[in-house]
């Protein structure tokens, strides 16, 4: 079929519409796909506010909106979906974001603001492929489509008519331009069924890229994200990668033993900074989320979807596929297992949030390495112009995109390593635990996760705790509640484990010992204290790095296991034991005696 040579791609797999909009069902079937439809239970209480633009947040809605019903099949409908599609349109006018209207005053509140005016429509569309192997693997490909729309100027008796035919109600922006709404519209700029609620053309381009032109789209080689975690066949891949890398590395600098002997470590180190910014800037202009999004594509393509210069974007390229970050085939360039694990936004693994906030604030804090070394201090005045009194509420929280960032930052590391502390010692005696600085609850929703009989209440400050709803896993159950306080003034919540993951680090003796006699005078014996954190006494590398990044950023420091010991013993916990988790936080143990 020349017209639908797509949609026929499609036939005989199990195509899922997350939707219950009858006009995207009509245009779906009206195009000759064949499907099933499953309303999504997602709801559509996202904050528009952490957007940074409405387009974002219709894609956002739309990716949740079908991973849920991806996750939801194979257990409540005992079939797994080949594909899922999600959509979410929204209209948008001075800034605002219209949804459908509440009542009839809301639908009027709408319509008068998009009287005589120009607005955009905007539909958000997630395409959710399910690879069924030993496990599910989901891989997902998002877009949107703008349309431009301008409404004539509604007379109060016209707006009325129109609010009291019932039309405007089930609508985004409250209107439907496919029947009486399109006698309020003057002209329409870019895809007219877009408005309707669904970019029939941008489907069928994407798809035709997903299932025809990707060079990579063999169900063998298809990037897709692991939901499940395997450490050792994972570490197993790391080095492998890591090996192969060192070995390209070197023998590319084989010439340098021509300007005579360089040690070939030494080279590397001194280069490292451009390995680094090449990784960083990749992050921050999105090329492993756009990859991801749209494997396949060309140096040319890339660059202009990240607005970038062709001749930049290939050597970003360049630099991305001989660190193993990407890979390239016929000039088109995709994710490598690496970068799907850990390198775009939305992996359940992901470190990007880390990467930006490694690169936004360790980096700058880092170039001041040597005033820290001197001064034995931060170097927050340094690199930002402003003292850091109060560590948290002066360096992150005084600034919402810089507090989302570091929470981003906070809750990757603690997604990656929160298994692996919550399962490091038997807590099954302990059924209620309180995580202190439990920041997004990533931490405390693998603690419920590892211990079903354990409740957790998560404490933090006010401001950490009005965000964290934006990090709350889809699937959940009642048992990790948040409380915000501060841990140095307030009553902690009562609990018979106290996790401190990354806190100690950040404070001198002094103030952990104001913290540690707080939560020594809340315990009765058998009470415990779980710590997550990097111990010194292993000596590796990033522990002794994480050692300078702790000088540089904070008023505390990494400390050894028997450092940790000796600040509890004080508060009369003993009976300590490490496990180094052979992750990013090592976990101790204390008994209250
Ligand atoms: C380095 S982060 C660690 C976050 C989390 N425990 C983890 O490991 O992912 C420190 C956390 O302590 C919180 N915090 C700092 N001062 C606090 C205070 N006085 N009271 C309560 N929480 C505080 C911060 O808001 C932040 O979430």
């Amino acid at each position: 079929m020349v017209l639908n040579p797509v949609i026929s791609k499609l036939s005989g797999k199990l195509v899922v519409l997350a939707s219950a909009s009858p006009r995207r069902l009509e245009i779906l079937r009206n195009a000759g796909l064949r499907f099933e439809v499953v309303p999504s239970w997602f709801k559509e209480t996202l904050d528009k506010r952490l957007f940074k633009s409405p387009q974002e947040y219709a894609v956002e809605t739309a990716k949740q909106k079908a991973l849920e019903v991806a996750r939801r099949m194979p257990f409540k409908h005992l079939k797994t979906p080949d594909i899922v599609i999600g959509a979410d349109t929204i209209v948008t006018v001075d800034g605002l974001i219209l949804e459908k209207p509440v009542d009839k005053d809301d639908a009027y509140r709408m319509l008068s603001r998009l009287s005589g005016k120009e607005h955009s429509v905007f539909t958000g569309v997630a395409i959710v492929l399910c690879h069924e192997k030993e496990k599910i693997d989901y891989q997902l490909i998002d877009f949107y489509e703008e349309t431009k729309v301008k409404f004539a100027d509604l007379s109060e008796d016209m707006l009325w008519e129109y609010i009291n035919s019932g039309e405007p109600m089930d609508k985004a922006g409250g209107y439907g331009i496919q029947a009486l709404g399109g006698m309020l519209v003057e002209f329409v700029h870019g895809d007219f069924l877009n408005v309707v609620g669904f970019p029939l053309n941008h489907f069928c381009k994407q798809l035709d890229l997903i299932y025809n032109r990707c060079p990579f789209s063999s169900d063998e080689e298809s990037a897709s994200v692991e939901l499940h975690h395997n450490t050792s066949e994972m570490l197993k891949q790391e080095f492998g990668v890591l090996r192969s890398w060192l070995k390209k590395y070197f023998r590319g600098y084989s010439t340098v033993k021509t300007l005579g002997y360089i040690s070939h470590f030494v080279f590397v180190f001194i280069t490292f900074p451009t390995l680094l910014q090449a990784l960083f800037t990749a992050s921050k202009m999105g090329v492993f989320d756009l990859l991801q999004r749209k494997p396949g594509l060309d140096a040319a393509q890339v660059a202009q979807e990240i607005k970038a210069a062709v001749k930049g974007t290939e050597g970003l390229l360049g630099a991305c596929v001989s660190l193993g970050l990407l890979q390239s085939k016929e000039k088109f360039y995709k994710n490598t297992d690496l970068a799907t694990r850990y390198l775009w936004s939305d992996s359940p693994f992901s470190l990007h949030g880390y990467i930006q906030h490694c690169n936004e604030t360790l980096w700058p804090l880092f170039s001041h390495l040597e005033s820290a070394v001197r001064e034995g201090t931060n170097q927050h005045e340094r690199a930002f112009g402003k003292k850091a009194n109060d560590l948290f509420q002066d360096t992150y929280y005084n600034n919402q995109s810089v507090k989302l960032r570091f929470m981003n930052a906070m809750h990757s590391i603690a997604k990656v390593t929160g298994k692996a502390v919550a399962t490091a010692f038997d807590l099954s005696s302990y059924k209620t635990a309180c995580d202190l600085g439990g920041c997004t609850g990533a931490i405390a929703y693998e603690l419920t996760k590892a211990h079903p009989e354990m409740s957790v209440t998560v404490f933090d400050l006010p401001e950490v705790v009005e965000m964290s709803e934006h990090f709350h896993p889809s699937h959940t159950d009642n048992r990790v509640s948040f409380v915000a306080g501060d841990f140095f003034k307030d009553e902690l919540p009562k609990a018979d484990l106290y996790i401190l993951a990354r806190i100690l680090h950040d404070w001198p003796d002094e103030k952990v010992h104001i913290l540690l006699k707080k939560i020594g005078d809340a315990c009765t014996p058998g009470c415990a204290v779980l710590l997550a954190e990097t111990m010194l006494d292993g000596q590796t590398a990033y522990s002794a790095l994480q050692g300078l990044n702790m000088l540089a950023q904070t008023e505390g420091m990494e400390r050894t296991e028997s450092q940790y010991a000796d600040l509890l013993s004080k508060h009369g916990f003993g009976d300590t034991r490490v496990v180094r988790t052979m992750n990013f936080l090592d976990a101790f143990l204390a008994v209250k005696m």
